[in-house]
């Protein structure tokens, strides 16, 4: 990031980003912070249209967004990015250097063979073995700029395997929350593109929602919360990974989208969710004191293309609110 303001221009976009922050009931964190700061200062386009979107649906401006919105359009873009490709050219440079040399080597090789060969003279035996042994000198020194050249294009080639790893780890990080191991919202709205353009029916939603989760995070503190919330969060993927998409839609909020379910299998997964959470035992590991039981409540829906994806998960989020009023713990389906 670059910022060129005067001092006058920053002192306005630091008291808006503090303003902002105070608004949010946000910690001044330096995640919090940098994103705030983006957005005050209107210079982020993406991080701008995010919040301002999510303000206008009245959702939460949470650390967790902010977080998100940090990984997504300030750090992708700078630092790991910016690896890769540092990475990227010092392979591309290498190779370059050694195929050049191969290059001029090979070049000057030809030469000395047709001048070489040109000299060869069966009525002067002396000169012609001057010129062999000249030939076999420079064969030797071809051979030894080959062999470099394939030392170097081995070596390329693991540079390059290492780099399509990183691209990989980059590419699934982007895709994925850091948290939960969970899908973000991106790859959401992208999957529900790509289903809805391949013509996929049925495509359930169901919203999750851990139950009592402050109470909870009040109680033992928010280091064991998150650890509680990531291991929720597998164990609701480990039901529906196969099949759906698990998505962090926001704090202690998820998603799951599942394509080809009809409303009876949906609503028999999200029941099977809920137990598996339910039977999930968790220990302190500090004292060894069993930690209560936690609980989520599921909203079952169905996506509904007149309505899109916002509105189906405000469907969602309707039938989870009914469950939570019915006594949490719960499958309702709307
Ligand atoms: N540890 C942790 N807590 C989070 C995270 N994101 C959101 N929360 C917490 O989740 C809690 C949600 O609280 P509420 O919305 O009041 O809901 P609840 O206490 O779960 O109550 P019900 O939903 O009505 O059952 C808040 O205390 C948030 O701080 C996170 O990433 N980690």
């Amino acid at each position: 990031m670059k910022y060129q303001d005067t001092i006058e221009q920053a002192e306005s976009k630091l008291q808006k980003t503090l303003v902002f922050l105070k608004q949010h009931r946000l910690a001044a964190s330096p995640i919090n912070y940098s994103v705030a700061y983006e957005y005050a200062s209107g210079e982020n386009d993406d991080i701008v249209n995010c919040i301002n979107k999510d303000i206008n649906d009245g959702c939460i401006i949470d650390s967790f967004l902010m977080e998100e919105l940090y990984r997504q359009f300030i750090l992708s873009s700078d630092e790991s990015s910016e690896k890769v490709v540092q990475h990227a050219s010092s392979i591309i440079n290498s190779t370059q250097r050694h195929t050049q040399k191969a290059q001029r080597d090979s070049g000057h090789y030809a030469n000395i063979l047709d001048e070489g060969l040109l000299l060869l003279n069966d009525s002067d035996p002396e000169s012609s073995k001057q010129v062999i042994e000249k030939l076999i000198k420079a064969t030797t020194y071809a051979k030894k700029t080959q062999q470099m050249l394939f030392k170097a294009l081995q070596q390329a080639q693991t540079k390059s395997n290492e780099l399509q790893q990183q691209i990989d780890d980059l590419h699934a990080n982007r895709q994925l929350d850091a948290l939960t191991g969970l899908y973000n919202r991106s790859v959401m709205s992208q999957t529900v593109d790509m289903w809805v353009n391949n013509d996929t029916k049925n495509i359930a939603a169901l919203a999750i929602n851990l139950d009592h989760f402050k109470q909870f995070n009040d109680n033992y503190g928010m280091t064991i919360g998150n650890v509680i919330l990531s291991k929720v969060a597998q164990k609701v993927k480990s039901y529906v990974s196969d099949s759906g998409l698990p998505v962090r839609l926001a704090g202690e909020e998820f998603l799951v989208l599942i394509p080809d379910a009809n409303p009876v299998t949906a609503k028999e997964i999200a029941e099977k969710v809920r137990v598996g959470v339910e039977k999930l035992q968790f220990i302190n590991a500090k004292n060894k004191e069993r930690l209560p039981k936690i609980t989520v409540s599921i909203g079952v829906t169905e996506y509904c293309e007149k309505i899109g994806l916002d509105g189906t998960i405000q469907k969602a989020t309707s039938a989870l609110r009914m469950a939570k009023a019915t006594g949490r713990n719960r499958v309702y389906t709307d």
